[in-house]
């Protein structure tokens, strides 16, 4: 059976092999406490990207909890987590019975924050890529499109407190966006839970 996650008038039904959406995976008054705590507490940081062999700056923060690696897949000291990252992380594991070392967190300041086209690659050798993200705050449209055919283009609005496990062969043929939007827009806080050690 097909599961749904669009609204009636939305037209695609995602496999759920490659998606899964829960709008309320984690109570209100939880999602309200995370943001508050994360926007203040989080190690946020401003990358630079190469884009066209111009040198930019990400037009977004971004913080990680737990193992991570450098580009080059460089393991790195691990940075230790909160008590309520803790508790989430739990949260995802039960709920997915997958098993996550590290967490990259996204936050976008307003409407002008964005992240562009991309698959995420931290793939561990011969294992699906799973990643599970968790939102909060302003809702914003999560766009994906087939990267060998970029009209197969959908996107999904991803609410306060939601759940979004990507999975499958998703991060192989499709790629993914937030977009920048055109109204005003307040804070978003991403969190997208990540396989990172053997
Ligand atoms: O903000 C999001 O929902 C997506 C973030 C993302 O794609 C990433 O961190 O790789
Ligand atoms: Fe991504």
């Amino acid at each position: 059976m097909q599961q749904k996650l669009f609204d009636d008038d939305e037209q695609l039904l995602l496999p759920p092999d490659l998606m899964e959406y829960l709008p309320a995976f984690i109570p209100q008054q939880q999602a309200d406490n995370l943001f508050r705590l994360l926007r203040e507490a989080a190690p946020w940081e401003q990358h630079n990207q190469v884009l066209y062999e111009k040198t930019v700056i990400t037009p977004r923060l971004s913080a990680w909890y737990g193992e991570r690696r450098s580009k080059e897949g460089l393991s790195q000291p691990p940075i230790p987590w909160l008590p309520e990252l803790l508790q989430l992380k739990e949260q995802v594991e039960s709920h997915t019975g997958l098993n996550f070392q590290g967490v990259l967190l996204n936050y976008y300041r307003n409407e002008k924050d964005s992240v562009a086209w991309h698959a995420d690659k931290d793939t561990l050798p011969g294992r699906k890529t799973e990643i599970a993200s968790v939102s909060l705050g302003q809702v914003r449209a999560f766009d994906f499109r087939k990267k060998t055919d970029h009209r197969q283009r959908y996107a999904l609005d991803l609410a306060h407190g939601s759940l979004l496990l990507m999975k499958g062969d998703l991060q192989l043929y499709w790629e993914h966006r937030i977009a920048k939007a055109t109204v005003p827009m307040t804070g978003r806080i991403n969190l997208t839970f990540r396989k990172v050690a053997g």
